[in-house]
């Protein structure tokens, strides 16, 4: 059997040359290998058991304190030529890279076990999806990987037929923040990292390999690998229209993916299927439309506030058979974090709960569950060929300025809108919180190549005999002068929706404004909202002076990307700004007729 499994066991051997552990276990994906790998890490302290009478099946995993986010600037993207990775990663050369992190993995696994995870990302029959291996010396990161991906057999069976996979090696390593590196080298389609046993630190299927390493892979095969979202909106005619969307992390995809409708839109008949909450990877069909697939199997979402209130779809989710990561727990041992009823008794770092010592539940704590525990699970999200894409949509936290909604012109607008994403900061990464920076596609922390090239890529979908989505543009998170949301959110984001979806269809007029398209007084369903006239209008605004102002701040922020940026955004980026200029002129000349 001179098999294509050789170089993933040459691979393993070196592996476990430079690690030397005591243990090797190739993880097969099954129920009792779970329940065994649970046991283990209740007895080593590293899952604390919750309440199995309220929820069975669900554990605590407090990491370590320093270690509870994504480390962007420990982050590397590790090709040969620094201008490759682009200004927007840090980059290292390989060799450097190689030699760094190959002295802390020396010897780091003496006396531990060394787990074989092979995965696949994607539905394991999909031609859209791709397989990997993690190496890791992590329990917890294989119970997680088993959720998050379709670990196991199945996929070693696809590795064994395709020979090709992504190499992942991980070491929680000493958890010495300053002896930390997450690497990635597209070249060889692998990953290191090393000292973090926190999420897309540690679970390497999830940014590393879907986006950083899959983002390059999609460049060069003629797909996309992106930070978004999908879900299906069934209107009450049972047509279903999905829908693609990018916001950074921590800025609501998980809760849209989810979404519960109003009231009146559930009467009506309005159905919303989840397909995925984080991750899309999407290619042109035969009949030029883009279909997506989520390459994960799981959630890994943010707790904090999770509720009845917000999404009560999660919390149906994370009621069995959930991984806790930093929540708080209450005096009956149960899960908790800010937006939960009921007290907490213990923080997120094993703590008698104190007001003064911050939140109880860390702000970037996660539940880690099965995406089948959802209750709007689309069976379409099994389905080989993915699902046909109607719109994309970008959007992130701008406390002003930016409009409720905007749909782009054409495809070029569309991908500027993305281009000039801007968010504030979250929690998400470590850093400070609530700084305006621009995030092009939410996939500042995740593209694995230059940016500039990135843009081309997207524009290079722009084809004769293509059918691609519309573009549109939200923001849930502007606030009035009371420092209040105006917009509801959450499940009444399902009113832009159904104007988004009016629009593809043909149904509404719309209104142009220099910056795009907005909804018409009347086109966005309001009724059984507390939003008067006054705060629509104010949410779907178009501040001239304002604008000109942010697209100056565009035209700069594209020109940090020099030669590799692709020029029609840069004649896209002129052409809004004189229609700007333009406007203003007009409303000018009004103003002194008037
Ligand atoms: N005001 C407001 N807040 C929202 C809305 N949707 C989500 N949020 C809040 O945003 C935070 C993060 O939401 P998630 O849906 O978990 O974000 P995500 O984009 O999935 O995050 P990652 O998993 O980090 O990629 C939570 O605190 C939510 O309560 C909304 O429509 N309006
Ligand atoms: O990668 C993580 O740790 C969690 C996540 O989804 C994000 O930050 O976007
Ligand atoms: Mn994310």
């Amino acid at each position: 059997m001179a098999s294509k499994l050789e170089a993933l066991e040459r691979w393993v051997d070196e592996v476990a040359k430079l690690t030397r552990p005591s243990h090797i276990h190739w993880c097969d994906g099954s129920d009792d290998e779970y329940q065994a790998l649970v046991q283990q890490m209740l007895q080593t302290g590293d899952l604390i058991e919750l309440n199995q009478q309220t929820h069975p099946g669900c554990y605590l995993h407090r990491s370590n304190h320093a270690d509870v986010a994504r480390v962007e600037h420990l982050t590397f993207v590790c090709t040969q030529t620094e201008e490759d990775a682009g200004p927007n990663n840090h980059w290292m050369a390989p060799n450097e890279a190689h030699g760094k992190i190959d002295a802390l993995f020396d010897g780091c696994m003496q006396g531990r076990t060394m787990y074989v995870i092979p995965y696949c990302m994607g539905p394991i029959d999909s031609p859209l999806a791709r397989c990997g291996v993690e190496i890791t010396d992590s329990p917890y990161v294989v119970a997680n990987m088993r959720t998050m991906t379709r670990m196991g057999a199945a996929a070693q069976t696809r590795i064994e037929r395709e020979g090709g996979f992504v190499k992942g090696l991980h070491s929680t390593g000493e958890l010495d923040p300053e002896r930390r590196f997450i690497m990635h080298f597209p070249e060889e389609l692998s990953i290191k990292s090393y000292g973090s046993g926190y999420g897309g630190n540690a679970l390497l299927g999830k940014k590393c390999h879907a986006l950083r390493i899959a983002s390059w892979q999609a460049r060069s095969e003629g797909w996309l690998a992106e930070h978004m979202l999908i879900v299906g909106i069934e209107n009450p005619q049972g047509e279903t229209h999905y829908v693609a969307a990018a916001f950074p992390s921590a800025c609501g995809k998980t809760n849209l993916a989810m979404l519960i409708p109003p009231e009146g839109y559930r009467q009506d008949g309005w159905k919303v299927w989840t397909i995925g909450d984080d991750i899309c990877w999407m290619r042109p069909g035969s009949d030029g439309r883009l279909y997506a697939i989520n390459p994960e199997a799981g959630f890994f979402g943010v707790a904090p506030g999770t509720s009845a209130a917000t999404n009560a779809n999660a919390l149906a989710s994370v009621s069995r058979d959930t991984i806790f990561t930093n929540v708080a727990v209450t005096a009956d041992n149960q899960p908790w974090w800010e937006g939960l009823p009921g007290t907490p008794v213990t923080d997120w770092r094993g703590r008698p709960y104190d007001p003064a010592n911050g939140p109880a539940a860390h702000p970037n704590s996660r539940f880690t569950v099965s995406a089948k525990q959802c209750p709007t699970w689309s069976p379409k999200a099994e389905d080989a060929q993915g699902v046909p894409i109607s719109a994309i949509v970008f959007g992130g936290r701008r406390p002003s300025l930016v409009p409720l909604v905007l749909e782009a012109r054409d495809w070029t607008h569309g991908v500027l809108l993305g281009a000039a994403m801007g968010s504030e900061t979250t929690a998400a990464a470590t850093g400070e919180v609530g700084v305006l920076r621009r995030d092009s596609m939410a996939m500042k922390p995740f593209c694995g190549y230059h940016y500039g090239d990135y843009f081309a890529h997207w524009q290079s979908f722009d084809q004769a005999g293509a059918h691609l989505p519309k573009i549109f543009h939200v923001n849930w998170f502007r606030k009035g002068r009371d420092g209040k949301f105006l917009w509801p959110g959450f499940g009444d984001n399902l009113r832009v929706l159904e104007w988004m979806i009016a629009r593809i269809k043909g149904d509404a007029a719309g209104m142009e404004t220099p910056i795009g398209i907005v909804p018409a007084p009347n086109e966005l369903r309001t009724t059984g909202l507390n939003l008067d006239a006054a705060t629509l209008g104010e949410l779907l605004d178009v501040d001239h002076a304002g604008w000109q102002t942010e697209l100056a701040a565009i035209g700069d922020y594209l020109h940090s990307f020099g030669k590799r940026l692709p020029k029609s955004l840069h004649v896209e980026q002129q052409r809004v700004a004189s229609a700007l200029a333009q406007a203003a002129t007009a409303s000018r000349q009004v103003a002194a007729t008037s």
